[in-house]
């Protein structure tokens, strides 16, 4: 197959280290960029090419949600306002220990809408009935990585945790060479799993050279508990069990000392911030612009639509350099520039995907346009700032993964979106009969 066309716009922003090309072109080839630059000069060499014109649009790289738990769209507003361990032990567990496959897979399906609508192309997720979401990826073309949460005490998924580990393993070879899917390890917190289970997860993870993610610091509650436990914090304990190296992706990382971001940063590990939720929680602020000068790998995701309470990583973006302005109250901390790196380059490496997050030559052909006829992002007097500080998600018109359109002018084309609001809509009556059977506290 040799599919090869040029795709126009107004404006192209090709990464957050690049200056946006005006009137702009890219040559794709086979889901690749081949080239990229003013428009004329592209049409100019080759001449007779197919051009698809997007018009009055700005295309940049598609984001990358660093952490999420996409199914939860089922639960979202189920509870709020609660602090993460009330939440997650009286609220979600109870309710999550009642999922089915079917549940998790129209989730998904939901999630994966919300994110084509915010422009991301990729995402790493950890949950329950994994296989389904992978199903859900397959389906719709996005790209992912992707693991079955592991903890001590049983899975509605999986039952018995040797059964969970059996799983990954699987996973991990019946995906090996998907152009799409990365399969990860992903044991769910330093509360929830033991010291054995977490050795297990390493030697996993090292069988098959993959990236192991877990929920790492994210409040003090924990910090206190893993220290009453182990009697060290969370970070000196994966020290100890040997997972603090460069395959290691942590969510949240709140709660970190000066000494344990140096550690994070000399031993490679990459952190996905996901401000909105730990907000929501009142979990606190991560302290990124320390980690990003002490060179920790930083990325950005949105955590489930049911602490955020949205899958909007435009907004998310907006979100990560606002509150550590105020919080220091220094307009020049986290620039725009540094919050796009975390949404896009800094995620696709954190996932295992080298060759995304950039629009560049050798670089995939994952891509969102936004709709520059839109009121709130008129004028255009910096590119990035628009995305950054202006964009939000509803605002995206089109949407490309490996050269494959996903979405169109606004319509999603690999799947039935209205078909998906619906079974979720039933799914959602299921769940608050089961409330009212068994209310939660
Ligand atoms: C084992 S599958 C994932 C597991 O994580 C739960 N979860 C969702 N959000 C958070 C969070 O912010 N911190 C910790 N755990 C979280 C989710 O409900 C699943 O049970
Ligand atoms: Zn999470």
């Amino acid at each position: 197959m040799d599919k090869k066309f040029l795709l126009a716009a107004k404006w192209i922003l090709p990464a957050w280290d690049r200056e946006p090309i005006k009137d702009g072109a890219l040559l794709i080839r086979d889901g690749k960029i081949e080239s990229l630059g003013p428009r004329e000069e592209l049409v100019a060499q080759h001449p007779g090419l197919p051009v698809e014109d997007l018009g009055e649009a700005l295309i940049f790289p598609g984001l990358i949600n660093a952490h999420t738990h996409a199914s939860m769209t089922i639960f979202r507003g189920l509870a709020d306002d609660l602090p993460l361990m009330t939440w997650l032990q009286e609220y979600i567990f109870p309710v999550e220990s009642h999922l089915k496959g079917e549940w998790v897979y129209w989730g998904a399906r939901l999630a994966i809408a919300e994110m084509i609508r915010a422009g991301v192309t990729c995402f790493c997720d950890m949950y329950l009935f994994e296989p389904w979401v992978i199903r859900a990826v397959e389906e719709t073309g996005l790209r992912a990585a992707l693991g079955e949460g592991l903890f001590d005490f049983p899975s509605p998924g999986y039952g018995p945790l040797e059964k969970g580990l059996a799983l990954t393993e699987d996973l991990l070879q019946s995906y090996e060479k998907h152009p799409r899917i990365n399969i990860i390890v992903c044991p769910h917190a330093v509360y929830t799993c033991s010291p054995e289970t977490l050795k297990k997860v390493r030697e996993i993870a090292e069988r098959h050279e993959a990236i192991i993610h877990i929920h790492l610091s994210e409040t003090e509650d924990e910090v206190q508990q893993c220290l009453e436990r182990y009697g060290r914090r969370p970070v000196a304990h994966l020290r100890e069990l040997g997972l603090l190296n460069k395959s290691l992706h942590i969510a949240h990382a709140v709660e970190l000392t000066e000494e344990e971001i140096e550690l994070l940063a000399s031993t490679g590990v990459s952190v996905a911030h996901c401000p909105e939720s730990n907000l929501k929680l009142g979990s606190g602020v991560a302290r990124i612009p320390e980690m990003i000068a002490a060179g920790v790998k930083v990325s950005l995701g949105t955590d489930g639509p049911a602490s955020n309470n949205d899958l909007d990583l435009l907004s998310e973006m907006r979100t990560a350099a606002l509150i550590q302005k105020g919080l220091r109250r220094d307009p020049t901390v986290l620039p725009a520039k540094e919050v796009f790196r975390m949404a896009t380059e800094a995620g696709a490496r954190a996932l295992g995907f080298p060759h995304c997050g950039r629009l560049e030559p050798g670089y995939q052909a994952d891509l969102a346009a936004l709709d520059l006829e839109t009121t709130s992002l008129t004028p255009v007097h910096d590119p990035l700032s628009l995305l950054v500080y202006s964009a939000r998600a509803g605002e995206v018109s089109d949407l490309m993964v490996e050269g494959r359109w996903l979405m169109r002018e606004g319509r999603i084309l690999t799947f039935d979106e209205k078909e998906t609001r619906t079974q979720v809509t039933l799914i959602a009556e299921e769940i608050q009969a089961l409330l009212r059977e068994r209310p939660t506290p």
